[in-house]
């Protein structure tokens, strides 16, 4: 999962099954490819110990008896317990229910005693409604007991697959397993946190049902952009012009942009600001080139130079209409833009404002409390089923921007519908100035010829990846020479940026 790749929602993932069906791939073949590899995971990870099975009525449930009879096979002691009478069991769950020869009793409390590891083959993808009566409640007996380890099927029961929001109840599991590619539901939400480690398996449909169903959510990872590379006849006018927008007063957000644009690999760096400001910047970093703003003439002298060919505003800005205003005037060339912190609540009381200046390439990079202020009625948990996936993907089309949502599982969302989700950041990332070299690392990236979506995906990535190699009392100031050595190890592509 580190290199990304396609996330299927349950939706997408019971297509994909039928498109295997349909070519040829027998429904019973994908149950026993499923129920083998959770049975393969589960000896892979623990000695022979007495199982539980606990099985649903669907085809949840008819993996579940898969796993018992290999288990059985394998020489460990199983019971199963049945959700539901046998009668009412999905054709292909019934078809493994009488493969199994074991013992099925009727599923309630008495099921948690007398087993050492229980198997949650209760709901899957067909959960349709939240968990409660008796699976309910054997679910929170499982979790009052978590020395005795879960291995969830497909999904933890309860657990939403689309959103990894909990319906009803869930029992974390030790070890969730599920099949072909994995779902939103797993990395967002509770997901993480109730999945356990996780598992993706091939089950036998073929990949090309990819091509057929054009998933709409990705894992981020280096498998989705590539990075800058210089190449022996670049040179610094080659490798990209960024322009960053510093503040008058809050001089530490603009530099610590612009240190990370020119660690991401930036050829020359310019920071534009008040002339009062102006030394704070050049002292920070010799390689930064100045420019005083101080009149309307040199902010578009400065705008209309074409050398310039990425900017960023927005860090250390200043709420309020002076900086809506040079908001737009930058947006007016259409260059790719760069749009954070001040840049976007100043436009709270009219986004509209902001979309319809967006004309060129444009990453948004709100937090919740910035989204908030732009997309009001997309900020609300409860309107949108607290699917945050398909909030920013509103966003996205509305503001018809990249919008590049922050938080512990970052959303990157272009208009054109596609949303990818970033996994790897650690919590050390919650540090002031650190959401400032995410968005210098968008810029450098950007001036350097990648498209938005790209830029902001590899910049999400780079953070994450670059504050795992960081210290435990990681400062955002360390994030792009870290960031800097995630792309030369990470990617595996080499120096982007990090030769000097
Ligand atoms: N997609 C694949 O490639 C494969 C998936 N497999 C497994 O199949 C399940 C999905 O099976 P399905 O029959 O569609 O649904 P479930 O088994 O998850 O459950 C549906 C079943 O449960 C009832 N139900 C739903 N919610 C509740 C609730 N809260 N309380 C009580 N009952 C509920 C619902 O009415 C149905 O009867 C997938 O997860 C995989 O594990 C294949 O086996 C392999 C290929
Ligand atoms: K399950």
């Amino acid at each position: 999962m580190e290199q990304g790749g396609s996330l299927l929602t349950v939706g997408e993932m019971t297509r994909a099954d039928a498109l295997a069906v349909e070519a040829g791939v027998p429904s019973l073949r994908l149950m026993e490819a499923a129920g083998f590899a959770v049975a393969r995971a589960i000896r892979h990870r623990w000695s022979p110990r007495r199982v539980t099975v606990l099985c649903g009525p669907g085809n949840n449930g008819g993996d579940g008896f898969v796993i018992a009879r290999l288990l059985r096979a394998a020489g460990w002691p199983v019971t199963v317990r049945l959700l539901g009478a046998r009668e009412h069991l999905t054709e292909d769950a019934a078809v493994n229910a009488a493969r199994w020869h074991g013992p099925v009793a009727p599923l309630d409390l008495s099921a948690l005693h007398g087993a050492d590891l229980f198997v949650d083959a209760l709901f899957g993808a067909g959960l349709s409604r939240p968990v409660d009566g008796v699976a309910g409640s054997v679910l929170d007996a499982l979790s009052a007991h978590p020395e005795r380890p879960v291995v969830a099927v497909d999904v933890p029961s309860g657990l939403d697959g689309d959103t990894g929001r909990i319906r009803g109840t869930a029992a974390r599991a030790a070890l969730t397993v599920t099949f072909f590619r994995p779902k939103p539901g797993h990395v967002l939400g509770h997901g993480p946190r109730v999945c356990g480690d996780l598992v993706v398996t091939d089950i036998g449909i073929p990949p090309t049902v990819l091509d057929m169903i054009g998933p709409a959510a990705a894992l981020n990872g280096p498998a989705l952009w590539s990075l800058p590379r210089p190449g022996p006849g670049d040179h610094k006018y080659t490798r990209g012009h960024a322009v960053v927008f510093g503040g008058p007063v809050m001089t530490g957000a603009g530099r610590l942009a612009a240190r990370a644009a020119r660690r991401l690999g930036a050829g020359l760096l310019t920071v534009a600001a008040a002339p009062e400001a102006l030394p704070l910047y050049a002292q920070d970093a010799p390689g930064v080139l100045c420019r005083a703003l101080q009149t309307p003439e040199n902010v578009g002298a400065l705008l209309d130079d074409a050398r310039l060919n990425a900017l960023l505003i927005g860090p250390g800005a200043g709420r309020g209409p002076h900086t809506a205003a040079r908001v737009l005037s930058v947006l007016e060339r259409g260059r790719p833009t760069v749009l954070d912190a001040d840049a976007l609540t100043s436009f709270a009381d009219d986004p509209g404002a902001l979309y319809d200046a967006i004309t060129g390439p444009a990453v948004m990079t709100p937090h919740d409390g910035e989204f908030r202020a732009l997309f009001p009625d997309l900020a609300d948990e409860d309107t949108h089923t607290g699917d945050r996936l398909a909030r920013v993907r509103m966003a996205a089309r509305r503001a018809g921007a990249v919008v590049l949502l922050k938080g512990p599982r970052t959303l990157i969302a272009a208009p054109d519908g596609q949303v990818i989700v970033n996994a790897n950041a650690p919590a050390t990332l919650a540090t002031a100035g650190s959401g400032d070299v995410l968005a210098g690392a968008i810029l450098g990236l950007l001036a350097q010829g990648l498209p938005a979506r790209a830029a902001a995906a590899a910049a999400s990535w780079l953070h994450g990846a670059g504050a795992r190699l960081g210290p435990p009392g990681l400062l955002a100031e360390d994030l792009p020479e870290a960031m800097a050595r995630a792309a030369a190890e990470g990617t595996g592509e080499g120096a982007a940026g990090t030769a000097v």
